[in-house]
């Protein structure tokens, strides 16, 4: 059965993460159709939203038409937002018990989960942000493994691992960036 909002707004979701597409098209779909393409983009340093924009930016250049990037960070309140934009290269030397380590020579066990979608129409357009955060703490990995730091990211007493997909993507850093480009293409549709 076909609703009838289906469809009425197509964006191409860049990533090189299965598990990022999954969760966008679990939350977009059906009102919002999503394609994807699975392009690695070079990331710059530098702030979220600077990272953010300038992949945006080049996936645009690279696909020659619309785009919908996005870039996750971890941020540890107690190392004044580190690793933040640097977490997958971190998550990849150091693993769960390295991210646990860090924090621990202080009581702050507190981190910010970040994402960051940057929607372009085309190259040359300035893209536009979306961001939402989630608070947290790290705790030694509790659930399964199969999503980068979803295990040592505990949210009112659950791990992002240990919690009901649904549940995750209603409270998550993801979900809540989405709701904003949600209401954004809403007030498009309706301009
Ligand atoms: O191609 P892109 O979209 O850039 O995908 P990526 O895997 O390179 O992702 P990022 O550059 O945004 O790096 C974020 C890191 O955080 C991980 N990550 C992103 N979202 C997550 C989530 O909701 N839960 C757990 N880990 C997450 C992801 O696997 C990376 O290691
Ligand atoms: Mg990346």
């Amino acid at each position: 059965m076909t609703t009838p909002t289906a469809a009425r707004h197509i964006v191409n979701f860049i990533t090189g993460n299965a598990n990022k597409l999954r969760e966008v098209k679990a939350i977009l779909q059906p009102a919002i159709q999503v394609e994807s393409q699975a392009v690695d983009v070079p990331e710059l340093q530098g702030t979220v939203e600077e990272v953010t924009l300038d992949k945006c930016r080049r996936a645009a250049d690279i696909i020659q038409g619309p785009v919908l990037v996005e870039d996750t960070c971890l941020c540890f309140n107690a190392l004044n937002g580190l690793p933040g934009p640097y977490i997958k290269w971190f998550l990849k030397s150091i693993g769960h018990d390295g991210l646990n380590n860090l924090l621990a020579a202080y009581d702050d066990k507190s981190a910010k989960a970040v994402c960051t979608f940057a929607y372009s129409p085309g190259p040359g357009h300035e893209p536009i942000l979306f961001q939402g955060i989630t608070d947290g703490k790290i705790v030694p990995a509790r659930g399964p493994g199969d999503f980068g730091w979803d295990p040592i990211f505990e949210y009112e007493g659950e791990t992002y691992a240990e919690m009901d997909k649904v549940k995750k993507n209603t409270i998550s850093h993801r979900g809540r960036a989405l709701e904003k480009l949600q209401a954004w293409f809403a007030n498009e549709m309706t301009a």
